[in-house]
């Protein structure tokens, strides 16, 4: 559960104070989520989430963060609106912690995303592109091909331990990706972690999309190599094809794939399969049972990077020719 820093009453009410946001009537601690403390907040004015910021979030990233949430609130993206407290800022500090409050969003996420759902998150995805295009701040992806080979170093010696053979395997896949990583894509900010636990949705409608606390700026159809990743692959690890082409379909409608990036889309998925397979496996390795961090599998996303390995074509992906698309 993601309660790593608990707070009281009496800190939560004096924090409160710099906010006006209303009499608080209650508080709880959220136990989903990995990498912050969250609690949900309501107060005569309504429902809040509070973020206190974990050790992994870096504090001078925090106002491109919320910044960023702002800008894509006010151009019509649904998504948690930060908000300021008297002073105009929309940082704090709680128990010791960077802290921030935001709005709440309605909706649940989806454990089994359908095709439907897989359409309306590309077009959602695109959307949110555009969106971000005039946003000003920049940040970069420390978790794109530079960062893989610092974080791997951490992980090489034990990776066998989960599978024999894995240590050599993404060994080879690493200097592929830093001989071949393409770099002349286009660019603007991405939300890098667009899983289903981060959209809500009510019934088929998406809501909005949160947890923006990787969003950097990358290439744009990496974003879309996350997701094909992270809602297109069925439990017993087969590519859905029917969701791929929903998935890009739903994209494509709003902001079309150029042949460049369409034509990148396999090594692009197959890159960020290694970037989650490696932060898994960091966590593997290192976090001690019975800890509240929920370790997830590394395997999930070794099982990806071999299916990527033999993609030839963006078509394999359910993308459609251009012909066909329009
Ligand atoms: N604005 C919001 N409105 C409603 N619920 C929210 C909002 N923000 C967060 N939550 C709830 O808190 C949970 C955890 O949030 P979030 O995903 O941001 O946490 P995290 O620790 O950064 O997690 P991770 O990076 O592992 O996805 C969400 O699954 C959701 O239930
Ligand atoms: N979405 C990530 C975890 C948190 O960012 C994963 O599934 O590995």
């Amino acid at each position: 559960m993601a309660v790593y820093t608990d707070i009281n009453e009496i800190d939560l009410a004096h924090f409160l104070k710099d906010y006006d946001i209303g009499e608080l009537r209650s508080y709880k601690g959220i136990a989903e989520g990995v990498e912050n403390s969250n609690y949900l907040l309501h107060t005569s004015k309504g429902s809040y989430i509070l973020t206190l910021y974990e050790k992994r979030v870096n504090s001078n990233d925090l106002p491109f963060f919320l910044g960023l949430m702002q800008h894509l609130a006010r151009k019509g993206i649904s998504c948690p609106l930060p908000v300021g407290q008297k002073n105009g800022s929309s940082i704090g500090e709680l128990a010791g912690r960077p802290a921030a409050i935001v709005t709440f969003l309605e909706g649940m996420w989806m454990r089994r995303p359908t095709v439907q759902h897989c359409h309306a998150l590309g077009e959602a995805l695109a959307r949110m592109h555009v969106a971000g295009a005039d946003f000003p701040m920049r940040r970069s992806n420390a978790l794109s091909v530079d960062g893989w080979r610092p974080l791997w170093n951490n992980s090489k010696d034990n990776a066998d331990r989960v599978e024999p053979g894995l240590a050599n395997e993404t060994e080879a896949d690493l200097a592929f990706f830093e001989a071949h990583w393409p770099k002349h894509l286009p660019t603007g900010v991405i939300h890098a972690d667009l899983f289903p636990d981060n959209v809500f949705f009510l019934g088929d409608k998406l809501s909005g999309l949160i947890d923006f606390y990787f969003a950097c700026t990358d290439l744009l159809a990496y974003d879309v190599a996350v997701c094909l990743n992270a809602w297109c692959f069925e439990k017993d690890h087969s590519f859905n094809l029917t969701k791929g082409t929903a998935l890009l379909r739903g994209y494509n409608s709003v902001r079309p794939l150029s042949v460049e990036e369409a034509a990148s889309l396999p090594i692009l998925a197959r890159g960020s399969a290694l970037r989650f397979m490696l932060t898994r496996l960091y966590d593997w390795l290192t976090v001690p049972e019975g800890s509240f961090v929920v370790k997830k599998d590394p395997m999930e996303y070794v099982r990806r990077m071999r299916f990527h390995r033999q993609i030839k074509s963006a078509e394999e992906y359910g993308l459609l020719p251009v012909s066909a698309a329009s």
